[in-house]
């Protein structure tokens, strides 16, 4: 559905051309949430708001349903923005508007007539669970709040686009994960797009099917969020997930302590129906091999389950070399960590 192809942006001129995004691909369908994560400094705002041209590119293509956003005229791009939500970080909202006028606000700007108006914000209202606060203004709201009414007024014009640029990152964890809710309710509702960027790895983790790496303005690594997540390719993305889990101060203290001559530590991922069966143990009944587990997770991307576990198994060198040859038979992931 979005198509961004060999997308360059640079800011400034001469001595002070700050490069953001370079000769970025990237292919976005429709009715998926797509995440970009990345660093401070990345380009993940600049690639979100090239999306909608808030941010002209220097170069390169913005398609979306195989039109050319970069080619439109200025009255045929604004009507296709109008399509094209977007939330933000700090909300965005008119102060001295109420709540309902905030989210009439796209509407009326079209010159929408009243009645239609009221049975939009009331049906937007009751979606986001706003309902009692309609004639509130943003002071008055929380964070959480002020979010949803960023999120009813970006879903006023029908868009099949939404696009959230770093929507929950002012927001406590809880509320977080209640946005990151209505946005997955929303997105199955609505079969709306998403694309939402964040240096959260545990954003991309609830709620999106794939993601995109970002460094440096290009895209390092990609792919559906589970692929990525258990076996990342990229520095930069194994930063992340390991900041996430602080995995890598556990396996120092696991790599640490003692053990017997013939010892070697894994890291097994399950995902699917095989974080519930029991192959581990099987296998190791089978092989002879001891094991004592240093870390253990289970939980879920998005809907799928995934556990992952570091092992350390003891025992004779071939007979530990056959127990991970089972387990990668057995369809398991074994990365040797030692
Ligand atoms: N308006 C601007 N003028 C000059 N340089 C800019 C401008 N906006 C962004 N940049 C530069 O472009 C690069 C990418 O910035 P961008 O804001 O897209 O990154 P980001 O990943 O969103 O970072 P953050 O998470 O800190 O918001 C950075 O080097 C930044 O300094």
């Amino acid at each position: 559905m979005i198509q961004l192809e060999n997308l360059t942006k640079t800011y400034g001129k001469g001595k002070n051309v700050t490069p953001a995004l370079s000769e970025l691909n990237l292919s976005i369908e429709r009715g998926e949430i797509f995440g970009v994560i990345g660093h401070s400094g990345a380009g993940k705002s600049t690639l979100i708001r090239c999306i909608n041209l808030l941010e002209r590119p220097t170069s390169g293509r913005v398609w979306i349903d195989g039109v050319d956003l970069t080619r439109l005229s200025k009255s045929a791009l604004q009507a296709r923005r109008r399509k094209i939500g977007m939330i933000f970080q700090h909300f965005n909202l008119l102060s001295s508007a109420t709540v309902y006028d905030n989210i009439a606000f796209p509407l009326r700007l079209v010159k929408t007539p009243e009645k239609n108006v009221r049975a939009k914000v009331e049906e937007l209202l009751a979606l986001v669970g706003l309902e009692a606060h309609a004639s509130k203004y943003p002071a008055q709201l929380s964070g959480g709040q002020k979010q949803r009414v960023g999120i009813a007024r970006a879903l006023a014009s029908d868009p099949d686009v939404l696009l959230c640029d770093e929507a929950t990152s002012a927001l406590d964890p809880q509320t977080t994960d209640s946005i990151l809710k209505l946005l997955l309710d929303i997105n199955r509702r609505f079969n709306l797009t998403i694309v939402l960027i964040t240096h959260e790895m545990h954003v991309i983790q609830s709620i999106c099917d794939r993601v995109a790496v970002i460094h440096q303005g290009g895209i390092v690594e990609k792919g559906p969020v589970a692929e990525v997540f258990l076996k990342p390719q990229h520095a930069v993305t194994r930063d992340f997930i390991s900041r996430e889990y602080s995995q890598a101060e556990l396996l120092d203290t696991a790599l640490a302590a003692p053990h017997g001559a013939s010892a070697l530590a894994v890291k097994i991922s399950f995902l699917g129906d095989k974080t519930y069966q029991s192959i581990l143990s099987q296998t190791v009944r089978q092989t002879g091999v001891d094991f004592a587990i240093i870390q253990g997770t289970i939980s879920t991307l998005k809907n799928v389950p995934y556990g992952q576990l570091i092992v350390r198994f003891e025992g004779e060198e071939a007979l530990i070399r056959r127990t991970i040859e089972i387990l990668t038979g057995e369809g398991l992931d074994v990365e040797v960590i030692e």
